[in-house]
């Protein structure tokens, strides 16, 4: 099994995440603060306040975890691939394009990603809607005072089905999203490069990211949903179920509230997802 997917997937995820950080921070505190007026105020105050480090707060946790979810995305990809067309990496450049083994593909990587993803994901959910300021010496602490106080506080609580708490809903927004995020990404290379060359920089950084956006577009809804079934635990279960979550949300808030966040999400994927399959395909190559 080629391990050389996993390592380029860890590296690259990391490397996206750096970059990435900051679109979260901002989405972050306009989603969890009144004080700002907009992306761009909220960008103004935050450097002016905290300089470019404010920017990346936080950013630890997530760098740990993107790393092995990362892993696990791309490794998984790259290996059912190569069992559906049995051929590697550099050999499939050659030949023409199985869209469905490349749709199959993502989406068994997305289910595993899920999965992997899933405690992570609900971890940093809870903790960022934390909104009340920080704790002062003496006084009443916040109710989870950083990851691993979250996990095990959840634990405790809940058992650890409980960190498990919303993995459906993030199956079903990241299996058909991460398919289709290879698809698009393989169709764009494809389209702009000659045969049986391999894609330029340009075409990879492009093609990387408009994956990002198509994927992040596409995932949009249930992303909505599936934090608010990760927050649910908190409130003994407002929600019997995800299509009761939709259609309650839907009654109460109308068809906007499944398109929350697009726009910065979309603005975050595009760079994000550039950088991530530029060091993905350059770290492959220079280990051939
Ligand atoms: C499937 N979904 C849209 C949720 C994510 C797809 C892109 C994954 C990438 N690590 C990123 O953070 O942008």
């Amino acid at each position: 099994m080629p391990v050389e997917e996993f390592a380029a997937g860890w590296i690259s995820g990391a490397l996206g995440l750096v970059l990435g950080h900051p679109f979260d921070t901002v989405k972050v505190r306009l989603q969890t603060q009144t004080t700002y007026q907009g992306i761009v105020d909220c960008m103004v105050k935050t450097y002016r306040h905290e300089s470019v480090l404010g920017f990346f707060k936080g950013m630890s946790f997530p760098m740990f975890s993107i790393a092995v979810v990362n892993s696990v995305l791309f490794g998984v990809y790259s290996n059912v691939l190569v069992a559906l067309t049995a051929t590697s990496h550099q050999e499939r450049r050659g030949q023409p394009l199985n869209y469905t083994h490349v749709f199959i593909a993502g989406c068994t990587a997305g289910v595993l990603q899920s999965y992997c993803l899933a405690p992570f994901d609900l971890i940093k959910v809870r903790l960022q809607n934390q909104t009340e300021p920080r704790a002062q010496p003496g006084g009443p602490q916040p109710r989870y005072r950083g990851p691993v106080h979250c996990a095990a506080t959840i634990f405790r609580e809940d058992g650890p089905r409980g960190l498990f708490r919303g993995s459906s809903a993030l199956v079903l927004r990241d299996t058909p999203t991460l398919g289709l995020y290879f698809l698009t990404y393989e169709g764009l290379c494809r389209q702009y490069t000659p045969d049986g060359q391999n894609p330029s920089s340009a075409t990879v950084l492009v093609a990387g990211g408009f994956a990002g956006i198509a994927s992040w577009i596409t995932a949009t809804p249930f992303d909505v949903i599936k934090s608010r079934m990760q927050m649910d635990g908190l409130r003994q279960g407002k929600y019997k179920g995800i299509l009761d979550c939709v259609s309650s949300s839907f009654r109460q808030e109308g068809i906007g509230v499944f398109f929350r966040g697009l726009t910065i999400n979309s603005a975050r994927a595009f760079p994000v997802n550039a950088v991530t399959f530029l060091s993905y395909e350059y770290l492959l190559h220079a280990w051939e």
